[in-house]
């Protein structure tokens, strides 16, 4: 590599890390996996040690975590709150070994006795106590300014509020964390809700812990283990062994495989212990931490950059293995997305037997050149999902796994958006992959809200066979004596049901176009597609014709994204037939718009942030009430940014362009007294 290849490497990683700093430690929502992460990481520090003057002065090398997010108020760490440096091998446990003596100038036989426990997957929070009560708690940020989390952290049961005997500043610091079962738990209650799902136990305990309503972090099962100390008024002990019993004894949880080693080979055998008892431990761990037991050295040693002398993670190997792959096969989500599932002949690795592997998508199958039959080496870190992470057996001239281009569950055209690399089912009425979904999303509330037509009575009248598609609903009548018939339904409920049906017969065209769900329409890009073109026959000859996606295009508030879905939607014959029966059953109104000329008309408002009395659909229809717009990014066009709690960037840019902010209550407000 010459020196420019590096100088540019090293920007290339620079950009790249802080990236996924943002993602991880801001954004709770990785997109790879730690190995990979550390991987860059490693490579960025393996440059600069070969062209040390090339070294950034945004080097990821000096950085900790990422900035606070502003969402939270800021607080500014009495003693900085600092990252670990990485081993990888016993090799690198005894190099550091070497490196503190040496620093510290010890002889050869002088023992440095070590601390070995496990590195917890959390994220780390400092306790400030004040005369032993707790006034402040706060999460790492980027090591100097962290997030104020004080109503937060009360929440945590393991967490004492009131310290008998404590000094009288006292900052604890340790690790807020989820346990394995909670975060299951945790993510399949927000599957259901439709909220947002965590990639491990520290992204969710990271998303629980910094939320701006302590109520929301109270509903969620966080821990906390003490692992350190920042600012003291008075020593807890003269070695980390003993000043972490001490905490112990102040109330604070410790974890009990904390333990005092007289050296390296002694700490790397608790270390074998450690990873051997890994699988059962009900908390995720990436690591044993090892620290120099003795204060005095700790102190002398001081820091570097952006890590301690005296501690070092032993990070845990990915685990790792070889079989072959037999099958790659295409399941259909819920929402139509295409993914490749592999079927490997079952390999154990790292204690547990293996057959299916995510093979992510189209890309990854290509990038890896995948066929049936190939060996491959797959991987298994943590508890998430193996991967496949190499093609022992690739050959450019066997043909490449044909990737389908129309859905395995109804036939339909499945199409990549631009730049995107999910393919997606085009077929959403009819794809029975894809059916409880839409049905639940065409009776919604923002869509063609009919009452008594639940999740629940959905998926029993569709094992019935009685609802396959939307039209369905309208033809349900004909199964009036055998709804009778079953338990739970009475006359009147059936009744009343069947009229709530037939009392959306000639409803709101805009309600039912935003019902189909198309993908990107939602209910205001319905009603500006109808604004242009009147009814829904009219969009599906715009948008078949010769120039549709530019037709389409040219519609205000529709951007070419929007016009490919609906030009796709309108291409698939079978939905084509689905929206030809229910204009003849539902027969819908001609669209009228409903804008007043209000303060607000023509202006641009933006939400972000989740809003909590209505959905984000029906807050701008309400904005579009007013005559105004609702946009999907913030500029200095942007009028009104109505934030709720999580509001990121969207928030931040209003703020620097001086745009006016409110939240969902006064957004209210503005709405009932326009
Ligand atoms: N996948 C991604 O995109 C991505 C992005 C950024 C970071 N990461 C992951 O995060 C790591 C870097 O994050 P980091 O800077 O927080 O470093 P780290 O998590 O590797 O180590 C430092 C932290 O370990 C914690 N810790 C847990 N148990 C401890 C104990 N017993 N004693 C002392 N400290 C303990 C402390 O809170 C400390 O801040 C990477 O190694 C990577 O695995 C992943
Ligand atoms: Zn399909």
């Amino acid at each position: 590599m010459t020196e420019a290849e590096a100088g540019r490497r090293l920007r290339q990683l620079a950009k790249e890390i802080a990236r996924h700093n943002r993602l991880y430690h801001d954004q709770d929502a990785p997109e790879i996996s730690d190995a990979d992460y550390d991987a860059l990481v490693r490579e960025n520090a393996a440059l600069e040690a070969e062209y040390p003057h090339l070294v950034r002065a945004d080097s990821p090398n000096a950085q900790v975590g990422a900035a606070p997010s502003s969402a939270l108020a800021k607080v500014t760490h009495a003693r900085p709150m600092l990252s670990l440096e990485n081993a990888f091998s016993a090799e690198d446990v005894h190099d550091f070994v070497r490196r503190a003596r040496r620093f510290l100038s010890l002889s050869e036989d002088e023992p440095v006795a070590l601390t070995a426990e496990p590195k917890i997957d959390g994220l780390s929070a400092s306790l400030r106590y004040e005369g032993g009560t707790l006034v402040l708690a706060a999460t790492r940020g980027d090591g100097t300014v962290g997030e104020d989390v004080t109503p937060n952290v009360r929440t945590i049961n393991d967490i004492p509020q009131q310290l008998t005997g404590a000094p009288d500043v006292l900052e604890v610091r340790g690790e807020v964390y989820m346990s394995k079962a909670d975060f299951a738990a945790l993510n399949e209650r927000q599957a259901a809700a439709g909220g947002k799902v965590f990639a491990n136990p520290r992204n969710g305990a990271a998303g629980s812990l910094r939320q701006k309503d302590p109520a929301n972090t109270a509903a969620r099962p966080l821990r906390f283990l003490a692992h350190g100390w920042g600012e003291l008024s008075e020593p807890l002990g003269t070695t980390q062994a003993e000043a972490v019993e001490h905490l112990r004894a102040l109330g604070f949880p410790v974890d009990e495989r904390f333990g005092l080693f007289p050296g390296a080979d002694a700490a790397l055998a608790h270390y074998a212990a450690i990873e051997h008892a890994r699988a059962d431990l009900p908390f995720d761990i990436d690591g044993v931490v090892y620290k120099l037991d003795r204060l005095d050295w700790q102190e002398r040693l001081g820091f570097v950059g952006r890590a301690p002398r005296w501690a070092i993670a032993h990070k845990f190997p990915a685990e790792k293995a070889e079989t072959t792959l037999e099958r790659i096969e295409i399941q259909v989500g819920r929402t139509g997305k295409l993914t490749p599932i592999g079927r490997l002949r079952p390999v154990g690795v790292g204690g547990v037997i293996v057959s299916n592997v995510t093979l992510h998508n189209r890309d990854e199958i290509a990038r890896l050149g995948l066929r049936e039959g190939d060996r491959v080496r797959i991987q298994r870190a943590g508890d998430v999902i193996p991967q496949v992470v190499e093609n022992l057996t690739p050959d450019e001239d066997r043909p490449a796994f044909r990737y389908p281009d129309h859905c395995p569950a109804c036939g339909s055209e499945a199409v990549a958006e631009e730049g995107e690399v999910d393919i997606r089912c085009t077929g959403g009425l009819v794809c029975p992959a894809q059916r409880l979904e839409r049905l639940k999303h065409f009776v919604s509330r923002g869509a063609m809200d009919i009452d008594g037509l639940g999740e629940k009575t959905i998926v029993e009248f569709a094992d019935l066979g009685w609802i396959e598609k939307p039209s369905d609903i309208f033809r349900l009548g004909v199964h009036r004596t055998d709804m009778l018939g079953r338990e739970g339904w009475k006359e009147k409920s059936v009744d009343a049901l069947l009229a709530a049906i037939e009392a959306r017969k000639g409803f709101d065209s805009a309600r039912l176009l935003f019902g189909l769900g198309i993908r990107h329409v939602g209910i205001v890009t319905a009603r500006d597609l109808l604004k242009c073109f009147g009814t829904i026959d009219a969009l599906q000859a715009a948008a078949r014709g010769d120039d549709g996606i530019a037709e389409l295009s040219a519609v205000e508030g529709v951007g070419p994204v929007v016009a490919e879905a609906v030009h796709d939607f309108f291409h698939e014959p079978h939905n084509r037939e689905e929206v030809a029966a229910l204009l003849r059953f539902a027969a819908p109104a001609p669209f009228v718009s409903q804008a007043r000329e209000t303060e607000w008309s023509g202006k641009t408002i933006v939400f972000t942030g989740s809003l909590e009395t209505m959905s984000r659909d029906e807050a701008k229809a309400q904005a579009e009430r007013l005559g105004a717009r609702a946009a999907g990014s913030v500029s200095a066009k942007t009028d009104l940014v109505v934030a709720g709690p999580g509001a990121g960037s969207k928030l931040k840019k209003a703020e620097e362009l001086g745009i006016r902010v409110a939240t969902e209550e006064e957004w209210a407000r503005i709405v009932a007294e326009a």
